[in-house]
């Protein structure tokens, strides 16, 4: 083994950009983010920590059916390992080891080492490790003795792969360590196949138990497993969309649609005929019992896998959307959310899962798609309350939003409040704060934000001690946070903070519940206004050919201008935005020829004036109809 001044050097020398000897690149990748982003110093050894008992609890506690569900698989894989002294960790996203499996005679040894229950293995307390690397990385990965970062663990060899739940989350990782190993690192490859496919299969009891309702679609590329162990499985509702995915299945559909940098719940609500050649009713023809040839599959991109189908256990489904997928009561405040959009369903069903959840949430989607509007329904949806904190990065001016975000001290600067001024961010303490368009945060903020978030401490301007806050981060950005990262604009360790879920909002003309949600809110309109608003065929028809950029925003302002011009509460075209007005009729069956045109006015009595009020047009677009 290397010893501990060689291992720091090695570190010392890479992190300021010499070549690593022989270290694979994830593992490089990790130390610079050790030195540069958590600046963690190799020269301090830290012990391994583990979390007070209470804090385990609640780690515990959220990660109970997982737990739950996991345990068989884990009782497994330790059978199969336990006799090489391997001790088994899982992981909740946020590194601290909520199930353990481990040969009682070394509890001490264990315990000390940080291969115990309670142990916190995120990369930023602990450095290098292989759940650390693991939740970062969203990979499979092997950290062997002198890979990790921190010389007290370099006598450790630890293997961990991820563990997604039905929407693409990383939601655990599956850790197998050892005390003591063989010196080289190719010793550990097939504790890396056995932590894989046991995280595949604890990922297939999640998908099996959480869509009862549903078809679930097996693959594999041999038909020997497709049965027992498939590689990939997708869940499908009656009408053939994907309602949650395993990491494979996400893999599956990402390869036969050739795409890259989109992420799992891009591909909740997808009809399964845009990746392959079948239909939904085409199901029952890959169950059980069926010979290989006519399990068969194709991909539209030409892959062939093996399928396998199981039926719905439940079918009967579940009206109004009100139940999510994994059967959970979607709190009140979140209900109106969807109205029947499959995307929307996924969104809400997630947030349902996540809003009483200390979870960082990042929500994306173009202006006006609802981004504030959802966060407060998830922050309406918690029962503990406190204040909620809306805060505009892009509309602040970038020389106050420091003092505006951390408040100062009384005498700060001058120009400044005598009493000094608390900031937003210990205004939201208790509460929730949203920090809207993340990615317009100055740099030299992003790292101070980034220490609030790791000490739970603010230090307004000025002020020499810190203060305590906790509160539920949500934040929102319209731009792919990603690019901002490549482009050096933001700072990637703060992005895996604030991101530990995504929730991804459809722009309006994706979305299929369009005429409900017009309804919607229209009704909303006429309670303010005490009226009752009545959409013409024809006003209905023009607002589903626009292309909505400003989204739902768009939708409300054009919504309450037309009430206001509306006669009697009936809403006509014409009440419409000039952009929006038909300039020839609409493009419906009985109109778009003479003869449907000649019947619709013989059905008025050849009156136009009558025929233009019934399609909610002008009368001079049916002359101009009938002149041509
Ligand atoms: N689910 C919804 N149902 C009805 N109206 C909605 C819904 N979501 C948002 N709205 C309305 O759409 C408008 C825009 O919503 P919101 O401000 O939340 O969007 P945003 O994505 O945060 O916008 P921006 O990107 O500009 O910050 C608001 O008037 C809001 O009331």
């Amino acid at each position: 083994m290397v010893s501990t001044l060689s291992h720091i050097k090695e570190i010392e020398r890479v992190a300021l950009g010499g070549q690593a000897s022989g270290r694979d690149t994830p593992v490089v990748q990790s130390w610079l983010r050790c030195v540069h982003d958590y600046q963690l110093d190799p020269a301090s050894a830290q012990e391994a920590y583990i979390v007070p008992e209470t804090t385990l609890k609640e780690h515990r506690e959220q990660a109970e059916e997982l737990i739950r569900i996991g345990r068989s698989g884990l009782e497994t894989l330790f059978n199969q390992i336990a006799e090489q002294h391997y001790v088994l960790l899982l992981s909740d996203a946020r590194g601290v080891t909520v199930d353990f499996m481990g040969d009682p005679t070394f509890d001490n040894q264990l315990r000390k080492a940080g291969l115990y229950l309670g142990s916190e293995w995120s990369e930023s307390r602990a450095g290098t490790c292989a759940v650390g690397a693991c939740i970062v990385s969203g990979e499979p990965v092997i950290i062997h003795q002198d890979d990790h970062f921190d010389t007290s663990h370099i006598g450790l060899t630890c293997t961990a792969a991820p563990i997604f739940d039905t929407l693409g989350d990383l939601t655990a990782v599956l850790d197998i360590s050892q005390l003591r190993s063989p010196t080289a690192k190719a010793s550990q490859q097939l504790a890396l196949h056995l932590v894989a496919a046991t995280a595949r299969r604890i990922e297939f009891a999640n998908l099996m138990a959480r869509t009862r309702n549903d078809w679930v679609l097996r693959l594999s590329r041999s038909p020997d497993f497709l049965d027992v162990d498939p590689d990939a499985a997708i869940a499908l509702d009656g009408a053939g969309r994907v309602t949650g995915l395993t990491h494979g299945g996400f893999n599956a559909l990402a390869r036969t649609m050739k795409l890259t940098g989109f992420s799992a719940s891009d591909l909740i609500g997808e009809k399964i005929d845009s990746f392959f050649e079948m239909e939904i009713d085409d199901l029952p023809r890959f169950m059980r019992g069926k010979t290989g040839g006519e399990r068969m599959l194709r991909a539209h991109d030409g892959a062939v896998f093996f399928a396998s189908s199981l039926a719905p256990v439940v079918t009967s489904r579940q009206a109004g959307g009100i139940l999510s997928k994994a059967q959970e009561p979607v709190p009140r405040a979140l209900r109106d959310l969807s109205l029947g959009d499959p995307t929307m369903e996924a969104v809400q069903a997630k947030a349902a899962k996540l809003a009483g959840r200390d979870i960082a949430i990042l929500i994306q989607g173009e202006t006006g798609t609802g981004k504030e509007y959802l966060a407060r329904a998830l922050h309406d949806s918690r029962s503990d309350g406190g204040p909620f904190v809306a805060v505009n990065c892009a509309a602040i001016p970038e020389h106050l939003i420091e003092s505006e975000l951390f408040g100062y001290a009384p005498g700060a600067f001058t120009g400044a409040a005598p009493k000094g001024k608390t900031g937003l961010i210990e205004a939201a303490s208790g509460g929730t704060l949203f920090l809207d368009e993340i990615g317009d945060m100055p740099l030299a903020l992003q790292s101070r934000f980034l220490r609030v978030l790791s000490e739970g401490e603010v230090v307004p301007v000025g002020a020499l001690k810190p203060r305590p806050v906790r509160f539920k981060l949500v934040s929102a950005s319209h731009q792919p946070l990603q690019s901002l990262i490549d482009a050096g604009r933001f700072r990637a360790d703060l992005f895996y903070r604030i991101n530990a879920a995504t929730l991804r909002l459809p722009p309006l003309k994706e979305r299929q519940d369009f005429a409900a949600l017009v309804d919607q809110i229209l009704v909303r309109i006429g309670r303010d206004n005490a009226e009752t608003y009545r959409l013409q065929p024809a006003t209905l028809d023009a607002l589903r050919r626009h292309d909505w950029p400003g989204n739902l925003r768009e939708l409300t302002n054009t919504l309450k201008v037309a009430a206001a011009l509306s006669d009697g509460g009936l809403i006509g075209p014409d009440c419409l935005p000039d952009d929006l007005q038909p300039d020839r009729l609409p493009h419906s069956a009985e109109t778009s020829d003479a003869d449907a045109l000649r019947a619709a006015l013989q059905a008025c009595d050849n009156n136009i004036s009558a025929l233009a009020r019934k399609l909610g047009v002008n009368r001079s677009t049916i002359h101009r109809r009938l002149n041509r």
